[in-house]
């Protein structure tokens, strides 16, 4: 069953960020939503996500699925290694060489031993990326997924996701349209409304 948005509205005080907004993501799907900063993509995710109430509008289609996601910060544990990581979120019939396996389809190596803390930026988004996409979820939410990877990473990355994702649904923000088109996604762009409810009154 398709994820479908109507007229979905959402204000920050006099702020409107989202405005008669409407989309539909259908089964294995791939959409990536663009447009400035500011123009409200975190917002619609996090609404998505059901982390936030819209104040007007409807989302259904997400009810009774297995959502997972890549947040814009990676959200891990920085106490634990990358492995402890995942071991987190998996049921504990994946194994530890599941996990190996994973991180090495993103080039993931010399993580072992070292808390998240003391690896590089680029490694932890590939942990979150690893940790979103390993418990087969139904809907996939990615809040820029490939950032601060390298060209070489981002193209590994943007094929380990294409291959995970098949017949899911699964909605990724990003700044980049090179992205979007590798990943073979739909584009829905935003656009940033003003920054003052009252300003056709003024
Ligand atoms: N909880 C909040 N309270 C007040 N204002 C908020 C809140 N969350 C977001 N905003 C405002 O809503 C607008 C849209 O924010 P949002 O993070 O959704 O934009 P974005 O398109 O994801 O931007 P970026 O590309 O910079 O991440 C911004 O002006 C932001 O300051």
């Amino acid at each position: 069953m398709a994820v479908e948005i109507i007229d979905l509205k959402k204000k920050f005080e006099q702020q409107t960020v989202l405005e008669g907004f409407s989309a539909k993501f259908g089964d294995n799907s791939i959409t990536c939503i663009m447009g400035a900063s500011g123009a409200g993509k975190t917002t619609l995710l996090n609404i998505l996500l059901g982390l936030m109430d819209p104040d007007s509008g409807t989302v259904s289609g997400i009810s009774g699925k297995r959502l997972s996601a890549v947040f814009q910060e990676d959200r891990l544990c920085e106490g634990l290694d990358a492995i402890g990581n995942i071991k987190l979120v998996v049921d504990k019939k994946i194994t530890r060489k599941d996990i190996e396996e994973e991180f090495s389809k993103v080039g993931l190596e010399d993580y072992r031993g070292k808390p998240v803390s003391e690896l590089s930026g680029g490694m932890k988004r590939r942990i979150a990326l690893v940790r979103a996409l390993i418990t087969d979820p139904d809907i996939v939410i990615m809040d820029e997924p490939l950032k601060g990877l390298d060209a070489k990473l981002k193209h590994k990355a943007t094929e380990y996701i294409k291959e995970k994702v098949k017949n899911k649904i699964t909605i990724i923000v990003t700044h980049d349209k090179a992205e979007a088109e590798a990943f073979g996604a739909e584009i829905i762009m935003l656009k940033k409304k003003s920054s003052r409810a009252d300003e056709s009154a003024c």
